[in-house]
Order: C-alpha cells, then structure tokens, then sequence
C-alpha cells in the first residue's frame, strides 16, 4: 500500500484565497480593514521567519498587519503594557505574542492578559474552556488546521478511533477537545505512556506532536490510519516531522509531509480567525462554519 500524501499547502492556500473574499466584503460593510498584530520578542531566527510569513499573508488577505519587534531582555511588565494597549485599540481585531518567549517571561501571565475576544491564538484559558465546553471561541490554529484537514480526508469523523501524541497546551490539549467534539474515541498519549506502539496501532486517526524528529514508525500503525504530523525537526538531514514519513507512506491510506503538510494551515487558520475576530466586533453578519 502506498500512503496519498495530504497537501497543505494547496489547502491553505484555498483557505487564504477564501479568507481574502471574505475579508473583501467585511471591509465593504464595516468600512475598514480586519487589524491583526503580532508581537516578537527576541531573536529566535525560526520566530522572525513565521513572523514574517504572518505578516506578508495578513497583508495579501487584505488585513492591516502591525508587527511589534521588542528586544529579548524586554521586561516582562513592558511587554504587558504593549498587550494592554492592543487590547484596547479598536482597529485592532486580533492580537498574536508570537512562541517562545525569553525565560525570564513568564508565557502564562502575558497570555492570560490577552482579551480572550482577540486571542485569535486560542490559547487564552477562556478560550481553552469555551473550546473544551463547546462554546463559540477562538480554537487554536494549528490543530483547527488539522481538524480542516482531517475532515476533507475523511469526511465524517464520528466513531474513529483518534491518539494524539503530545499533551500541549497548544497543540495536544485542544486538538484531543476537537476530535472529542467530533465524535472521535480519543487518546491522548505523552512521555509516559506504556507501550506506546500498541497505542497507536489501534488509531485510525494519528495525530503526532510529540517534537521528537521521525518517533513515530510506520510499523506502529494500522493499515488504512489517517497521519497528521505537526513536527518540525531541523536535524542534519534537513526539516522532519515527528513521524518516519518513508515508514508510514507503506501502511497509512493518508499522511501529511513536513514540510508542507500542517505548517501551512496555522498560519490560514491564523488568517481565518483574525477576519472572524473583526466580524464579531463589527457585527458583521458571518455564516457559521462557512469557511
Ligand atoms: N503565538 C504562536 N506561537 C507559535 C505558534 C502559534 O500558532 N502561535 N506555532 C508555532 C510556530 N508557527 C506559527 O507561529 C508556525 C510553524 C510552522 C509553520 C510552517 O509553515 N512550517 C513550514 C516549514 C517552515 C520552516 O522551514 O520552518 C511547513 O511545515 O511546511 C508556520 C507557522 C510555534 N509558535
């Protein structure tokens, strides 16, 4: 068996193309653009590039795009101060502190301080339990990327059998909410799990965040599994995911490649929630799930 290879790039780039129409239209009725701003602190060289690539794909959609560069020794009450202020600009609609932070910043306190109502991250704790108790929120980007793959794979989700590989808050966590509210029988595996090749071989849906370049061998998996790899490994042999490609391309039906596979779609599902951010705000009429 030979595995399809899941295009995200095409996909995010329908995404985008769609996320632009709208954005035309928003602008139409509410006479302005949708705002996103992104925060960077620091010089992380892989932060600088999504940065970047955030900000020339919020202009292409017809957004306004304010980028914030801080240095890494910022304090930490200094970076708090510029969220306050975004929070309170009205022709700000979404706001983004890009990840990692320095060491000395503590991540949970500058998160927290986002308004939830512009944390098109998701990752505000608002948002967290809006997600976890099916209310409307901002759902994070990266696995609502997936989840868009996912259901153009498969269809109908409901009664498969799911693992998540990786318990973050920000991949792992939300990404086991939404294939729950799928109707998915989810398992969410981590560093600690026993045996966890047995795990995985019962999973028709493989999601893998465990930041461990190509952990997950195709030996693992059942014949027919659906493989979303949200790795980014940068090892000698060049960009990886968390899951031996080669491997699960012999025994998966479906597999996303790194790169080029869920990359793509966090940065359209950023695009995505940062128009339906400005939607809500300006009251501008928007159909649900339509895009
Ligand atoms: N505030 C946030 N910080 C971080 C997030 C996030 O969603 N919000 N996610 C990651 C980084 N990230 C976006 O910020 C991101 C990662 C990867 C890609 C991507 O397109 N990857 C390409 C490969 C590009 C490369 O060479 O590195 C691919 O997989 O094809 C986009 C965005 C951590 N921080």
């Amino acid at each position: 068996m030979t595995a399809s290879i899941i295009d995200g790039k095409a996909f995010a780039a329908g995404l985008r193309a769609r996320v632009g129409e709208r954005v035309a239209a928003f602008v139409a009725q509410a006479g302005r653009a949708p705002g996103l701003a992104v925060v960077l602190v620091g010089e992380d060289s892989a932060s600088a590039v999504y940065v970047r690539n955030k900000g020339r794909a919020t202009r292409e959609a017809g957004m306004v795009s304010v980028e914030h560069r801080l240095p890494a020794d910022v304090p930490q009450d200094a970076l708090i101060d510029l969220v306050d202020a975004l929070n309170a600009d009205p022709a700000i609609d979404g706001i983004l502190v890009q990840l990692p932070l320095p060491p000395h910043i503590d991540e949970r306190a500058v998160l927290i301080r986002i308004d939830p109502d512009k944390d098109v991250d998701g990752f505000h704790p608002v948002n967290a339990g809006r997600l976890a108790t099916g209310l409307p929120g901002f759902v994070p980007c990266t696995p609502l990327g997936c989840l868009m793959l996912l259901k153009d794979q498969l269809g109908d989700l409901s009664g498969l059998d799911a693992v998540v590989i990786g318990r973050s808050n920000i991949v792992g966590k939300p990404m086991a909410q939404l294939l729950i509210a799928e109707s998915c029988t989810v398992t969410v595996a981590h560093s600690r799990t026993r045996d966890l090749s047995s795990v995985v071989k019962r999973a028709d849906i493989v999601v893998a965040a465990v930041g461990r370049a190509q952990m997950i061998k195709g030996e693992w998996l059942k014949p027919g599994a659906t493989v979303i790899d949200v790795g980014i490994n940068r090892t000698p042999e060049g960009l990886v995911g968390d899951v031996d490609f080669a491997g699960a391309m012999g025994v998966a039906s479906a597999v996303t490649p790194v790169p080029g596979g869920v990359g793509p779609m966090t940065i359209a599902c950023l695009l995505r929630n940062a128009l339906i951010s400005a939607e809500r705000r300006e009251g501008v009429a928007y159909e649900k799930g339509a895009i």
